[in-house]
């Protein structure tokens, strides 16, 4: 049996194939989340996981940042992991000069291209933006480095400026064009129109970096990857500048049930999330899809008493496809057959009767907005004092 459900729909719907990669910015985007700092061992840990899931390039950092930055991107690179090691680099040679340093195999050369940064932040026109790239991508390219031409706040940039600047980063032997939707503005069929347009005009492959201020940075790398975008960029748990990235585990669950690419290793997604949500500090929320505590939770009544026939009637995949584990909740919302299985796994025998008692015993008593221990329970089933075949430890 399948470890997931099929979308009946998608077939109706018609889903193109897609021709992907996964760049993971966990160490570098997901790093620049005010408050976090991963140590150096923690981010050769982090690059280590990335590498068992299967992820095919990972931005280890911005070398220039920090002493420290330069030298976990430089271990990363001597890892001798299966996934090419990126940095970030200003449109600068001489950062282009401390990536090489790092022993990378690509650098993302970026440069802001909206009227607002060039105005506000660049201080540079357009012209000048362009040219400054454009060498550094050069430079980059004579020096052997596989090159990702990253024009950050694409998304607002005039398209006309943005579609000649990146046929100029071809004809500057770019490897890929970036499209950064730097402060998350754009939606599916926006981002589905705006790469396909972009295809039109270039031969090299297409990348889409999504930020979540929306919440939509996943429904935008997944339109950008059915228009023909290659690379898609992720971060671990979503973590990032803002309201943060696109996340890894969702969109790779997604690539899976939706699209059939089953080359990267999912039973490893809870475990990496568990540690970047330790190294990073930034707690996993309980509902959040794929790693949330809840993901494969169930206390109400009618649910729990399905799941325990069959997991699928409430659950889309199954715990184990991701590394998870299912976990049924005591509390206001249980009902009889929940507490059959829960008692009987503490080693009671209870008649159905004690268990319609036990169940109004339990929507008091967690009348205090929180689940109901074993511990607990086991009180309440000593409080019904009825008499109970009890074969436990
Ligand atoms: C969309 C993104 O995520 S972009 C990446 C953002 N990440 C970071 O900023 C990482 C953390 N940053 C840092 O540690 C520091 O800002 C550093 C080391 C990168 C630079 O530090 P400083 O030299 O002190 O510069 P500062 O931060 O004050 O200003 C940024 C400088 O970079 C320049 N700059 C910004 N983007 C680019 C670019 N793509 N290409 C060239 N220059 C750029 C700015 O114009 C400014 O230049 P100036 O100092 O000559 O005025
Ligand atoms: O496109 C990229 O590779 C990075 C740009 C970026 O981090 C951003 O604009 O948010």
């Amino acid at each position: 049996m399948s470890d997931f459900s099929v979308n009946q729909f998608l077939e109706m719907a018609g889903t193109p194939p897609l021709d992907i990669e996964i760049c993971d910015v966990t160490l570098r985007d997901g790093e620049q989340m005010p408050g976090v700092v991963f140590k150096p061992e923690e981010k050769l840990e982090i690059a280590r996981r990335l590498d068992e899931i299967g992820v095919e390039i990972i931005e280890a950092g911005f070398p220039v940042v920090s002493k420290s930055e330069k030298n976990a991107v430089r271990d990363i690179c001597n890892l001798g992991l299966n996934a090419k090691i990126s940095a970030l680099s200003r449109s600068r040679q001489s950062d282009v000069d401390v990536a090489i340093d790092c022993g990378v195999d690509m650098v993302s050369v970026f440069i802001a291209t909206s009227d607002l940064h060039l105005k506000y932040k660049l201080h540079m026109t357009c012209a000048e933006a362009i040219r400054c790239a454009l060498e550094t991508v050069e430079y980059a390219k004579e020096h052997g480095l596989i090159v990702r031409f990253s024009a950050e706040d694409a998304t607002r940039t005039d398209f006309n400026t943005l579609k000649k600047l990146y046929k100029k980063a071809e004809e500057y032997h770019a490897d890929y064009v970036s499209v950064a939707d730097t402060v998350g503005i754009m939606n599916p069929r926006t981002m589905y129109y705006m790469i396909s347009e972009i295809k039109k005009i270039v031969n090299i492959p297409i990348c889409v970096h999504c930020h979540d201020d929306l919440g939509l940075a996943l429904a935008n790398t997944l339109a950008g990857a059915e228009a023909g975008a290659k690379q898609l960029h992720t971060t671990v748990n979503g973590i990032g500048e803002r309201s943060g990235n696109t996340p890894l585990e969702e969109l790779l669950v997604n690539l899976r049930l939706h699209y059939g690419i089953d080359r990267y290793d999912l039973s490893k997604l809870k475990s990496i999330s568990s540690l970047v949500e330790r190294y990073s500090g930034v707690p996993v929320a309980k509902n959040k899809a794929v790693v949330g505590d809840n993901a494969f939770a169930h206390e109400s009544g009618i649910h729990v008493a399905a799941v325990l026939e069959e997991p699928r009637t409430y659950e889309l995949y199954s715990p184990e496809m991701v590394g998870a584990e299912r976990r049924i909740i005591i509390g206001k919302h249980t009902g009889a057959k929940a507490l059959k299985y829960i008692t009987k796994k503490m080693g009671y025998d209870l008649e159905k009767k004690d268990l319609c008692l036990l169940a109004e015993k339990v929507k008091t008593a967690s009348e205090f907005k929180r689940p109901i221990t074993c511990d607990e329970l086991r009180r309440l089933i000593l409080d019904l004092k009825i008499e109970f075949v009890y074969n436990g430890p």
